[in-house]
């Protein structure tokens, strides 16, 4: 990766919890040097004191980029503490669900160049997904700039427009608690048909994990996958009649489900 500005002038991470620290994590095994990050959290865990970033030190003026990492509710609180700094011609990234463009524009200003990101908790493991969307400021530079940011934890996809973000979230920014959730129904299954619980959990968790790699390996489409399980009359075929029961398997239920994702997404917005 090559990080010339913000080796330069600095990144500014706001928030390091859990995506905060992983996005840092990929940053500095990419190589960027834990010299042109400063960081302000409440309370920086271990890992985050011996990195070697700057922590609660002054911050740079004019630093390249500016990382918003802090829950929705926290951010016009948490953006205060940038106040004394310059920020005129700072890209600032921000991963947080539920704040438009336009919130960010009464925040920061209108002239600010932002670009939204929306990655997943698999990206502490360098294995999420990021869909970025710059603002009408943000330029062709900023969007590669977030992208590499980004990369550090995973692969990145590009938006056409803002909306299509509470989409994303719908399905791949909160969808690892689905498929965490399938994990844990399924392991249920199992111990009720009378399997100790570690060890329906250990098949649960490796089917989803293994198929999960299939599919993303497989040259064959998930539907093609499917089938493949799925002997004429067999075993799979009558469990597939539930789970694909157009009334009450798992398509409506999963409609449903990122539809209320997006409401709840489109009030924390407002
Ligand atoms: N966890 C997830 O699956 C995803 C989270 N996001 C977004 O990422 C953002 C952060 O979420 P998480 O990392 O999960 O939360 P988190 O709670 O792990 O991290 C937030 C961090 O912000 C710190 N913080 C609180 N107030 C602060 C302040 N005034 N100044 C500076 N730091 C402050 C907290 O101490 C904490 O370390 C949220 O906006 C969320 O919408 C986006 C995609 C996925
Ligand atoms: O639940 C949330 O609000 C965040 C957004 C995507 C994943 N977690």
């Amino acid at each position: 990766m090559s990080f010339d500005s913000i080796s330069d002038r600095g990144l500014v991470i706001l928030g390091c919890g859990r995506m905060g620290g992983a996005i840092l994590q990929g940053l500095l095994q990419g190589g960027l040097p834990a010299k042109s990050v400063w960081v302000i959290t409440p309370h920086p865990s271990d890992w985050l004191q011996a990195s070697g970033v700057h922590l609660s030190t002054d911050l740079p003026d004019n630093p390249a980029v500016v990382l918003l990492a802090v829950k929705p509710q926290m951010m016009a609180d948490a953006l205060s503490q940038l106040s004394t700094m310059r920020t005129g011609d700072t890209l600032f990234v921000t991963v947080a669900a539920g704040i438009t463009m336009e919130g960010y524009a009464r925040m920061l200003g209108d002239q600010t160049r932002l670009v939204r990101a929306m990655p997943n908790t698999p990206s502490a493991i360098g294995r999420g997904v990021t869909a970025i969307v710059g603002n009408p400021k943000a330029t062709a530079q900023d969007l590669d700039i977030a992208q590499e940011l980004m990369s550090g934890v995973g692969q990145v996809v590009r938006l056409e427009n803002e909306e299509q973000i509470n989409a994303v979230i719908g399905v791949s920014g909160s969808g690892p608690a689905y498929v965490f959730h399938l994990i844990e129904v399924m392991a249920a299954a199992g111990e009720a048909e009378g399997l100790a619980p570690d060890l329906a959990l250990q098949l649960a968790k490796a089917t989803v994990g293994g198929a999960g790699a299939l599919a993303e390996q497989s040259d064959e489409t998930p539907s093609k996958l499917r089938e493949n399980v799925t002997s004429p009359g067999g075993t799979t075929a009558a469990a597939l009649n539930v789970l694909m029961d157009p009334d009450t398997g798992m398509a409506p239920l999963m409609r449903r489900a990122v539809a209320a994702n997006i409401a709840r997404n489109r009030e924390l917005g407002k």
